[in-house]
């Protein structure tokens, strides 16, 4: 196992909040990675490398050791497993909630078979097992609220923030599945064999985490 290690960071909206907690865990990019086509990249540290890839892809790199470490959405570990990942430290961003929702009015019968539009397929068939409901679950890959509204669904298992997209379309939510938030994961054998360079930086990011918290914090 090579000695350098490698940090597999989420593209899209959990990138530009991932930065900031890096900068003050003190890893810094050499360039900026919004404005390079690379996607392997330096950093201030000369044995520490970003590589910033899908989100989906986050856990995949992590479990199989390509990446010693990684920042995904818990989202994206529950829909992926976590078998060979430690998940040590919740980052607190891009918070949000994993839930059912459905056209408005139009609440389904409890135990009557379903059919559920969603990306988290492995999520959904866990959750509508655990609730005994039936459930044909359609594997989508994006713009998931548009499903009930071309009847190709009766529900949707999705992200949810401020509720907007579901209004905008005549839908609500229904049943909260998970909270979720952006976790910092590690491999179970990078853990091991470079335990001397990943807990600092365990460490030194759990503090900037603790510190963004305080200073959100409303002082009465
Ligand atoms: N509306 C939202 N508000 C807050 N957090 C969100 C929201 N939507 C998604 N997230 C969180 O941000 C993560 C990344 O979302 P993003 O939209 O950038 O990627 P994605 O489009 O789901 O990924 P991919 O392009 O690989 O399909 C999600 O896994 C989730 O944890
Ligand atoms: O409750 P809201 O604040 O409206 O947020 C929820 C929306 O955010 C995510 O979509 P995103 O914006 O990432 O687009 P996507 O469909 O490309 O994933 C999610 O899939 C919902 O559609």
């Amino acid at each position: 196992m090579s000695k350098q290690l490698i940090l597999a960071l989420s593209k899209g909206r959990i990138l530009d909040e991932t930065l900031p907690l890096l900068a003050d865990a003190g890893i810094t990019p050499i360039e900026d990675l919004g404005k390079s086509r690379k996607l392997l990249f330096d950093t201030n540290l000369p044995d520490v490398k970003l590589v910033v890839i899908r989100a989906t892809d986050v856990p995949t790199y992590v479990q199989l050791g390509a990446a010693d470490m990684g920042v995904a959405g818990k989202d994206v570990l529950l829909e992926h497993g976590a078998e060979g990942l430690y998940e040590p430290l919740d980052l607190n961003i891009a918070q949000c909630k994993l839930m059912t929702a459905g056209m408005v009015g139009a609440a389904p019968a409890a135990h009557a078979r379903r059919r559920v539009a969603t990306k988290f397929v492995n999520v959904a068939r866990r959750y509508y097992a655990e609730q005994g409901i039936q459930a044909e679950v359609i594997k989508l890959y994006g713009a998931m609220e548009l499903a009930p509204l071309m009847n190709l669904a009766d529900e949707i298992v999705d992200i949810v923030d401020t509720g907007n997209t579901l209004r905008a379309n005549g839908m609500e939510p229904r049943e909260l599945i998970d909270m979720i938030s952006t976790r910092l994961v590690v491999n179970k054998a990078a853990m091991t064999m470079k335990h001397d360079r990943i807990k600092p930086l365990i460490e030194r990011l759990s503090e900037a985490v603790a510190k963004r918290r305080a200073s959100a914090t409303p002082v009465n």
